[in-house]
C-alpha cells in the first residue's frame, strides 16, 4: 500500500498504576492503586501519540503482541493496523463469554478492546499530521465542542480497617480532594460529596454507584439526592445484582426522582438479562440505561429486538473509539441515546472518552468519570479540564494534550511494586467481611 503518511518507528507498552479510594461496588472495594497500560506510538515526523486502556497482565501481553505488527507501517493505515492486530494479537484464555453480564472481574479482560490503546494513539498523529482534533476522525466529524459530564458517586470504606496502603489526603486545601478518600457509608456523606464535587467541577447530573448497601438504603440517598439537587438528572447502578421484583419494588414512586436507572437487574431464574430489563420497563415505565447487557454487537441486536434499553453506555475502551461512535450513530437514527461507562483512568482516557463524545451525534446522556477520584495524577502536561460540568474541546491537534513521559515513568515505577498487575476488588474486602466471596446477586456488605 503507497501511503505518503509517516511511518511508525515506534510503539512503547507502559503499565503504570495511581491512587484511588477503597470505592465499593458490587465487585468488592477497590485497592489502594488501579493500574493502567499506556501506549506511546512515535512516527518518523517526530510527533508522538499516546493511548491509555485498562491494566492487567494480560492486557500489557496482548498490547506487546501488536508491537511487530504497528512498527513499520505508516499512520495514513490506521483503519487496516487496527483490524489487523484485533484479529492476530494475543488472546488471553479463559473466557467463558459472561462478558460484563455480571461484572466479574476476571471476565472484564475479556470485554476490552486493547486495540483501543492504539487506536488512540493512530489517531492522536494522524490528527497532528492533519492539523486536526481527534474527534473530526471519528464518525461523520465533530458534533460539539463542549461534553457534559456527571458526577459518580461511590460509596467508600474506611481504609483505617486495613492494613494497605490508601492515601490519606483528608489535610488537602482542596474541598474535594480532603473527602474524597475519606469514609463515606451514610446519605449525609454521600451528599456532602456531591456538593463538595459539585463545587470543583460543576456537576449538575449525578450518577450513584448501587450494589453495595440493601436496595432501600440506596434508595433512600437517591431521594436525597434529589432534594438536595431537584434540577439534576439522578441515576443508581446497582451493575444488576437486584432481582427483578426486589427492582420493581425499590424504584416504586422513583419515577420524576430517578431519571433513568442503570443495570436495575440482570439475568434470573432462565431468563436472559435483556429479557428481564424489558420486563422491569414494562413494570416501571422507567428508562434504562446498560453496560453490561449490551457490550457488543450481537448482544446489541438482542437488547434492540426487544427494546430492552434506552442508553448504551458504549465505552470506547470496550468498544474501540470508532465502534463507540458507530454505536452513538445507530442509537441517534433509532432514536435511542448514547452514554458512555467507565473504569479508574488517567487523563489520557479522559481525552479519548471527550473526543468519542465529541463524535457521537444527537442527544447523549452525561459522561460517566472515575476521574475525580485520580485527578492530580497526571500523565500529561495538558490534562483536559472538567470545569461548569464539561469539558471543553481543544481546537489544537490530536487528543490536545502533550504526553509527560517522566510522569509516566513515575507511575511504572509505582506500577512495578505491585506483586501482580490484575484488578481484584475481593482482597480489601477481606478486612471487612473475612471469608468475603464475590456473588453477582448480592450487594457486596449484604453478606
Ligand atoms: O457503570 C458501571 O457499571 C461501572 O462503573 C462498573 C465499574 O466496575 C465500577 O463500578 C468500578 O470500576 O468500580
Ligand atoms: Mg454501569
Amino acid at each position: 500500500m503507497l501511503s505518503k503518511t509517516p511511518v511508525i518507528t515506534d510503539m512503547k507498552v507502559i503499565p503504570c498504576a495511581g491512587y484511588d479510594s477503597m470505592l465499593l461496588s458490587l465487585s468488592g472495594a477497590h485497592s489502594p492503586l488501579f493500574t493502567r497500560n499506556i501506549v506511546v506510538i512515535t512516527d518518523n515526523s517526530g510527533n508522538t501519540g499516546v493511548g491509555e486502556v485498562h491494566g492487567g497482565d494480560d492486557i500489557t501481553k496482548i498490547l506487546e503482541s501488536y508491537v511487530p505488527l504497528v512498527v513499520g507501517r505508516t499512520i495514513g493505515e490506521y483503519k487496516s493496523i487496527v483490524s489487523c492486530i484485533r484479529n492476530n494479537g494475543y488472546v488471553p484464555g479463559g473466557n467463558d463469554g459472561q462478558g460484563l453480564q455480571k461484572l466479574d472481574l476476571s471476565n472484564l479482560k475479556f470485554v476490552v478492546h486493547a486495540e483501543t490503546a492504539v487506536e488512540c494513539a493512530l489517531l492522536d498523529l494522524m490528527g497532528k499530521f492533519l492539523g486536526l482534533p481527534v474527534c473530526e476522525l471519528l464518525g461523520d466529524g465533530q458534533q460539539r465542542d463542549k461534553v457534559v459530564i456527571l458526577g459518580y458517586l461511590f460509596y467508600c470504606q474506611d481504609h483505617t480497617k486495613t492494613d494497605m496502603k490508601y492515601l490519606d489526603e483528608s489535610d488537602s486545601d482542596d474541598k474535594w480532594f480532603s473527602l474524597r478518600r475519606r469514609t463515606a457509608m451514610t446519605t449525609d456523606r454521600i451528599v456532602e460529596n456531591a456538593y463538595a464535587m459539585k463545587e470543583k467541577y460543576g456537576f449538575k447530573d449525578f450518577k450513584l454507584k448501587g450494589g453495595v448497601l440493601n436496595g432501600w438504603e440506596e434508595m433512600e440517598t437517591v431521594r436525597a439526592l434529589k432534594k438536595n439537587f431537584p434540577d439534576a438528572r439522578i441515576n443508581i447502578d446497582p451493575n444488576g445484582s437486584w432481582t427483578l421484583e426486589q427492582a420493581i419494588r425499590y424504584c416504586q414512586g422513583m419515577n420524576g426522582i430517578l431519571t433513568y436507572i442503570e443495570d436495575p437487574c440482570g439475568e434470573e431464574r432462565g431468563f436472559s438479562g435483556r429479557e428481564i430489563m424489558r420486563e422491569f420497563k414494562n413494570a416501571t415505565g422507567l428508562q434504562v440505561a446498560t453496560n453490561m447487557i449490551a457490550t457488543d454487537w450481537r448482544q446489541f441486536y438482542h437488547a434492540a429486538s426487544q427494546t430492552a434499553v434506552d442508553i448504551v453506555l458504549a465505552d470506547p475502551h470496550f468498544w474501540t473509539m470508532s465502534g463507540s461512535v458507530r454505536m452513538g450513530q445507530v442509537l441517534n437514527d433509532w432514536g435511542l441515546t448514547w452514554g458512555s461507562h467507565s473504569n479508574n483512568h488517567f487523563d489520557i482516557s479522559l481525552a479519548i472518552f471527550a473526543h468519542s463524545a465529541a463524535a457521537a451525534p444527537g442527544n447523549i446522556t452525561a459522561l460517566d468519570t472515575h476521574y475525580v477520584y485520580q485527578d492530580g495524577q497526571y500523565l500529561t502536561k495538558n490534562p483536559m479540564e472538567i470545569r461548569n460540568g464539561v469539558i471543553e474541546i481543544r481546537k489544537e491537534p490530536g487528543l490536545g494534550i502533550e504526553v509527560d513521559m517522566d510522569a509516566v515513568m513515575k507511575a511504572n515505577e509505582l506500577y512495578r511494586t505491585l506483586p501482580y498487575g490484575d484488578r481484584n476488588d475481593g482482597v480489601a474486602m477481606q478486612y471487612l467481611i473475612p471469608g468475603w466471596k464475590f456473588d453477582h446477586k448480592k450487594p457486596c456488605m449484604v453478606r
